[in-house]
């Protein structure tokens, strides 16, 4: 069998301590022994290696250290799912790439094929954050942090913004694409985008940092804090590892985007935590009423963003921000005094309203503004009356 892989746990560590997580690992190894012999080149890790290189000692903690993250891989699908989170974290069969000689390709399989575009979204982002996290270590941006600037308040802004106009706080987005709309603004300058909203009136800004999906970058968060505006930023990222609100504070956010749909409870009671301590303020998003009252139960929450698109099939229905809001729920929001950002499909003045209407005393935007020739202009259509006085 030289050349195939081995599946070995760590010396001490039982795999049957954790019931499920006996069955991936040895599913995965019988469901590929059948279908082709699986070499070790098959891990990125291990295939950097020259054959030769590695001693069997070190093969064999590599393979324990796989191992490991598949154990923790599963175990956050099945808490997950325990709270109704259909996004699972990670690939429950593995990654769907894989090597045989020199050969490289791709198997498909329910596991490892993503079940939406958040699914697929968040399985690249995994990849994406433990690279970056190896190039720049939670230790060195917590060196960093030490000698950032203070963060702006930017629950304090909305709220500001709401009282002096009598209208919802905008957060305006800059961003250039997205999965679901394509390509939204060819001529896309970031900086120059953010000035025409702050000068439109905008009370916060959300910029899209996702490069794959959304076209965005930690660059343009970056550009548009050292260019001056003085608008409190929200990095709109898929967080799903603490070490990403580090990072966004290090490149200049003042908030950061927390998805329910991808984050168990523990999860989030864990990073609106951190947020609190780094300055930063959580949105924490719902997009259906078993994210909002999980939501509602987490201690410590200022702001919930009732997202009007569902992420998973991309329909937009305004409606939602309103079925969310009614009866106890929205009885529950006004007792714990939460800020309910309205977010996604507004594009008139009666669309604001209507979210108004329902409980929102902020709304975030992003294409019907950023479209627009001027979007410090398309602000004031969106609002109907010119919000900058
Ligand atoms: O462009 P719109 O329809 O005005 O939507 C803005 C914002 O709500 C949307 O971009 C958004 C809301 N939640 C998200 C999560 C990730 C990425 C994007 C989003």
């Amino acid at each position: 069998m030289e050349g195939l892989i081995s599946l070995k746990s760590s010396p001490g560590t039982s795999l049957r301590s954790f019931p499920s997580f006996n069955q991936p690992p040895n599913s995965f190894a019988r469901r590929f022994s059948m279908d082709l012999p699986l070499r070790r080149s098959s891990f990125p890790a291990i295939r950097a290696q020259q054959p030769g290189t590695i001693s069997p000692k070190e093969e064999e903690e590599e393979d324990a250290l796989k191992v490991k993250e598949w154990e923790v891989g599963m175990f956050q699908n099945e808490v997950a799912a325990s709270q109704g989170i259909r996004i699972r974290r990670r690939p429950p069969t593995g990654p769907p790439l894989h090597y045989v000689g020199p050969f490289e390709f791709r198997l498909q399989n329910d596991g490892n094929t993503p079940r939406n575009i958040l699914e697929e979204i968040v399985w690249h982002k995994d990849t994406e954050v433990s690279q970056m996290k190896e190039r720049k270590p939670l230790a060195t941006l917590k060196k960093f942090i030490e000698n950032a600037p203070p963060t702006r308040d930017f629950v304090g802004a909305l709220k500001a913004a709401h009282s002096r106009t009598g209208l919802p706080g905008l957060i305006a987005e800059v961003k250039k694409a997205s999965p679901s709309r394509g390509i939204l603004r060819e001529d896309f300058h970031p900086v120059e985008i953010a000035r025409a909203y702050e000068k439109g009136g905008a009370a916060c800004l959300s910029v899209l940092t996702d490069e794959k999906f959304f076209k965005g970058s930690f660059e343009n968060l970056e550009a548009i804090r050292n260019a001056g505006v003085q608008c409190p930023l929200l990095c709109k990222e898929f967080v799903i590892d603490a070490w990403q609100i580090y990072y966004a504070r290090i490149k200049g956010a003042d908030a950061i985007l927390l998805i329910a749909a991808v984050l168990p409870d523990l999860d989030i009671r864990y990073m609106v935590k951190i947020c609190k301590m780094l300055g930063l303020a959580a949105l924490v998003e719902v997009h259906d009423e078993r994210e909002m009252d999980r939501v509602l139960g987490i201690e410590g929450i200022e702001l919930i963003g009732i997202n009007n698109r569902n992420l998973e099939t991309f329909e937009v229905d305004i409606s939602n921000t309103k079925k969310l809001l009614e009866g106890e729920r929205g009885q529950l929001i006004c007792q714990k005094d939460i800020i309910v950002v309205g977010e996604s499909g507004l594009f008139t003045p009666d669309h604001v309203g209507y979210v108004q209407e329902a409980g929102v005393k902020a709304v975030l935007v992003g294409e019907s503004i950023v479209k627009q020739s001027d979007p410090g202009k398309g602000i004031t259509g969106l609002f109907g009356r010119d919000i900058s006085l």
